[in-house]
């Protein structure tokens, strides 16, 4: 299993759920924190360009070693659709949709597949979106990806309006999809909420309240994905 968290101390979160020792593995474009329990963890970047580079660097080079990860989890902190999910709480994807590729016209936004290009939404496996929600007593919906933060009611109205399944909106979960995607592996993401969707402000964040539901959701998640079987994609 790979995590690909956006930053270290993410990482570290899921770590402190997971069974020391942990070796660190230089890739070209990756640096591996390989745990003991058969959980690779991955630091992968901010935003969706790099998130999606770092985590097609350890695809790749589990693929070439012949240990092909079976299961991919973007997991973070993100904001949080409120009054759905609220802060300190987990989301599950159920879908996983990229809010912001595409285009803006006079009528509006169109998604990149209307102007006949590539795809805006990828969808994790029911059975292990199931046993993830389950496990974590989590809400499960759409997790949108942006390239900019959510920092206007209006916006966030935009959004909800457009993706009325939407939860929980981060930065990375689109990019992650993409790479897993394009090696044929499965796809999860999971958020801990650490602010509301909406106007800025900075007050408002519960960033350590977040790290520590990543913490205390992966100590649950592990053992229940460890039982979920890669090859029951339904
Ligand atoms: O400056 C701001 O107003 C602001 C508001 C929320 C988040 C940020 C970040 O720079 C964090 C980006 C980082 O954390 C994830 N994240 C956390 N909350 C959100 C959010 O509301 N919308 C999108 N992403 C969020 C994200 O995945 C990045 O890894 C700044």
């Amino acid at each position: 299993m790979l995590v690909a968290t956006a930053v270290p101390v993410e990482r570290d979160a899921v770590a402190g759920a997971l069974p020391a020792p942990a070796e660190e593995v230089r890739l070209p474009g990756a640096l591996l924190c390989r745990t003991g329990a058969g959980w690779d963890l991955l630091a992968a970047g901010v935003g969706p360009a790099l998130a999606a580079a770092s985590t097609a660097a350890a695809l790749t080079a589990a693929a070439l070693a012949g240990r092909p990860y079976g299961l991919v989890v973007s997991a973070g902190i993100g904001g949080g659709f409120q009054p759905d999910a609220p802060v300190g709480s987990l989301v599950v994807a159920d879908a996983i949709t990229a809010a912001d590729l595409g285009a803006e016209t006079a009528d509006g936004f169109l998604p990149v597949t209307e102007l006949g290009f590539g795809t805006v939404t990828h969808r994790p496996p029911e059975s292990a979106v199931r046993v993830a929600a389950e496990a974590l007593g989590a809400r499960t919906g759409t997790v949108l990806t942006v390239s900019t933060v959510t920092g206007t009611a209006a916006r966030a109205a935009a959004l909800r309006a457009r993706h009325p399944g939407a939860l929980a909106e981060g930065m990375e979960g689109f990019g992650v999809a993409e790479a897993a995607a394009a090696h044929g592996v499965p796809v999860l993401e999971i958020r801990a909420v650490s602010n509301p969707v909406g106007p800025r402000d900075r007050a408002a964040w519960r960033i350590g309240d977040a790290l520590a539901a990543l913490t205390e959701g992966f100590g649950k998640l592990a053992p229940a994905l460890e039982s979920w079987n890669p090859h029951d994609h339904q």
